[in-house]
């Protein structure tokens, strides 16, 4: 069955606590937390204190996607916090081998996530170290846009690449998902689905998660 990690960057804030609870509810597999520093996307949302607070409201795991530059100065602190899975841009530090290393170390899953305009190449001699990629179908720095339809061939060539070298990585797509086309990303070979306004945009976020699993 097809994993949903819904991103709260949709969801009220000023109730992160139930907002949590609908999609848990629902049968999400993670909880997606957009992380935007004002530098390497145009937006800015939060950090560790708000995930240290919220962990304590779901047992559901905490998928932090780090858009920020060089990540590896705050590895510790979402680790510290509760992250039980942390993902960094390729595009975000020069040192993407070491910061992975720094990830692994602290005892949890590293991912790497790949802006729409990033090849493959880029990641190909550090994917035995990584348990996971995050292909992005938007931009990053903000919800509710459109999915990059040209991102297809990259999440079928990502696929292609993983089982031709027997690797165990789990492929993530994130931005501009919705019911309509769900189905067909998770046939290209995405595993887990990011969804933000797919779902907290919605009436009841917890239907939205039920259907997102059972596409
Ligand atoms: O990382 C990001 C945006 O930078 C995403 O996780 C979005 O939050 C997904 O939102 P939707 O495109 O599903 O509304
Ligand atoms: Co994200």
């Amino acid at each position: 069955m097809i994993k949903i990690a819904p991103s709260i960057l949709s969801a009220d804030f000023s109730n992160l606590k139930d907002e949590l609870k609908k999609v848990e509810e629902g049968g999400a597999d993670f909880i997606h937390l957009d992380i935007m520093d004002g530098n390497f996307v145009p937006n800015i949302t939060f950090g560790p204190p708000v995930i240290k607070r919220i962990r304590n409201v779901t047992k559901l795991p905490f998928d932090a996607h780090l858009m920020i530059e060089n990540p590896e100065r705050y590895i510790d602190d979402f680790v510290d916090a509760g992250a039980d899975i942390i993902t960094v841009h390729e595009e975000s530090t020069r040192h993407l081998h070491r910061t992975i290393q720094s990830i692994k170390n602290r005892g949890i899953r590293a991912g790497v996530a790949l802006n729409p305009s990033t090849p493959l190449n880029n990641i190909e001699y550090i994917m035995e170290y990584i348990d996971m990629v995050l292909i992005m179908t938007v931009n990053p720095g903000f919800g509710g846009q459109s999915f990059i339809s040209s991102m297809k061939r990259k999440i079928s060539d990502l696929k292609d690449i993983i089982d031709k070298r027997k690797l165990n990585i789990e492929i993530q797509v994130d931005g501009g998902i919705k019911l309509d086309n769900a189905r067909e990303i998770a046939n290209l070979g995405a595993e887990i689905l990011v969804v933000g306004s797919g779902i907290f945009a919605a009436e009841d976020p917890t239907e939205e998660t039920k259907k997102f699993k059972n596409i």
